[in-house]
């Protein structure tokens, strides 16, 4: 058996999803340099559910749909304020979307329109979740969803009690279309096994948000933010780099298993960093982040992911750091139930092999002589 370290360069399935060749990332056939400029979050939803771009009329109809499904259970409210306070939100929404299938009446249905339908409301639900999980901790009451909103829009509304200004929608909203979906990253594979042991759509999605949590995939861009304020002045960031460097510690944001010539998605987030920086008036973040990639690339010929400029962008926008990694899931969602839908339609069990290499030609001792 030829063993591949982390399942680096095995093609473990067939996808019409979204495709990464020669560094071009594209979902469903559009690039994504197309799509961050041109595509709102809801049509890059419909798109990787339906495989096309919606006609005006469709769109309106996800829209409908979507602000239909936001509201939550009062039992899951309920739940989310029971819940202790000082829990990481990645913890608390992957409980959340494992409670929220015991209030859908169709959690067991496995046709491919109940799982349509699923699929929605978990991306109508999520920012509810995840506004309230915030809220509740400051000790404020959760703020319904608008219906006349957008998704972007609600999501920034819901956190902060105010209607957004159009400036942090338009960004929020871009950062959602490039985060919704990337191959067989490791949270989307995780949910595409679970599937395939034909169990059910929450139980997929509750998978792959315990695993975008980790700090190597979707945790990684609080843990961006936590070395931008860690480092604090221009003049540590050399030290720090360095010395991450001498330790074999990973800096986070930087490197990918795919790209090695750069993250596509980069350059839009880290142009919308340099805007944000410059309407705040505070320019620190984006130009310590700017000065961390020259540095890392210089010393290690690595380039950042797309983690390391959304961690400025959402501060920016005044998001707190711990809820990076919830925002990151309510984009992928979308991803994430396409694949999962796709996984369903062309079934097999995803069970690979391990090469044995522990002990063998052992004998039984009993316990009393061990
Ligand atoms: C949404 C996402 O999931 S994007 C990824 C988010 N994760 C991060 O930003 C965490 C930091 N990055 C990493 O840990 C890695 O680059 C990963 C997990 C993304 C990819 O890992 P792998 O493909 O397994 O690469 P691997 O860890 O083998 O790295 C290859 C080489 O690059 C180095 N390297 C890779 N990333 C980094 C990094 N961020 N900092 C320092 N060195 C790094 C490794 O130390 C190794 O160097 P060596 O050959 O000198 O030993
Ligand atoms: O594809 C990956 O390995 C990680 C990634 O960038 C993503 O999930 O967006």
């Amino acid at each position: 058996m030829t063993v591949a370290k982390g399942l680096e360069g095995v093609v473990a399935c067939t996808s019409g999803i979204s495709s990464i060749v020669d560094g071009v990332l594209t979902y469903r056939g559009y690039n994504i340099d197309d799509l961050a400029v041109y595509a709102n979050f809801e049509e890059v939803a419909y798109l990787l559910w339906h495989g096309k771009l919606p006609t005006r009329s469709e769109l309106d109809q996800l829209k409908k749909d979507l602000s239909q499904h936001a509201s939550i259970p009062d039992e899951l409210l309920q739940q989310l304020k029971a819940y202790p306070k000082n829990v990481h939100p990645m913890s608390l929404l992957r409980t959340a979307v494992s409670a929220l299938a015991l209030y859908d009446e169709e959690a067991e249905v496995n046709s491919e329109d109940a799982n349509y339908i699923k699929a929605i409301k978990l991306t109508a639900k999520l920012p509810t979740i995840i506004t309230a999980i915030a809220r509740i901790r400051q000790g404020l009451e959760p703020v319904s969803p608008k219906a006349e909103l957008g998704f972007a829009a609600n999501f920034l509304y819901m956190l902060n009690g105010e209607i957004p200004s159009d400036v942090s929608v338009k960004a929020f909203d871009k950062a959602l279309v490039l985060h919704a979906d990337h191959e067989l990253n490791a949270s989307t594979f995780a949910a595409r096994v679970t599937t395939g042991t034909l169990s059910d759509l929450y139980s997929s999605i509750t998978t792959a948000i315990g695993t975008l949590k980790g700090p190597l995939h979707g945790g990684a861009n609080e843990r961006v933010m936590a070395m931008l304020e860690e480092i604090g002045t221009f003049e540590r960031i050399e030290p720090y780099i360095q010395s991450k460097l001498d330790n074999k510690e990973k800096i986070m944001g930087f490197g990918h298993r795919v790209y090695k010539d750069g993250d596509p998605r980069a350059k839009h987030l880290r142009e919308m960093s340099r805007r944000l920086a410059e309407q705040s008036g505070n320019s620190l973040w984006y130009e310590m982040s700017a000065a961390i990639e020259k540095l890392v690339y210089e010393k290690k010929g690595l380039k950042p992911n797309v983690d390391f400029y959304s961690a400025s962008v959402y501060t920016y926008l005044g998001i707190p750091r711990d809820l990076f990694t919830p925002i990151f899931a309510m984009s992928r969602v979308t991803g994430w139930t396409a694949h999962v839908l796709e996984q369903y339609a062309n079934n097999r069990l995803i069970r690979p092999r391990a090469e044995y290499t522990g002990l063998t030609n052992q004998s039984y001792v009993p316990i009393d002589q061990r």
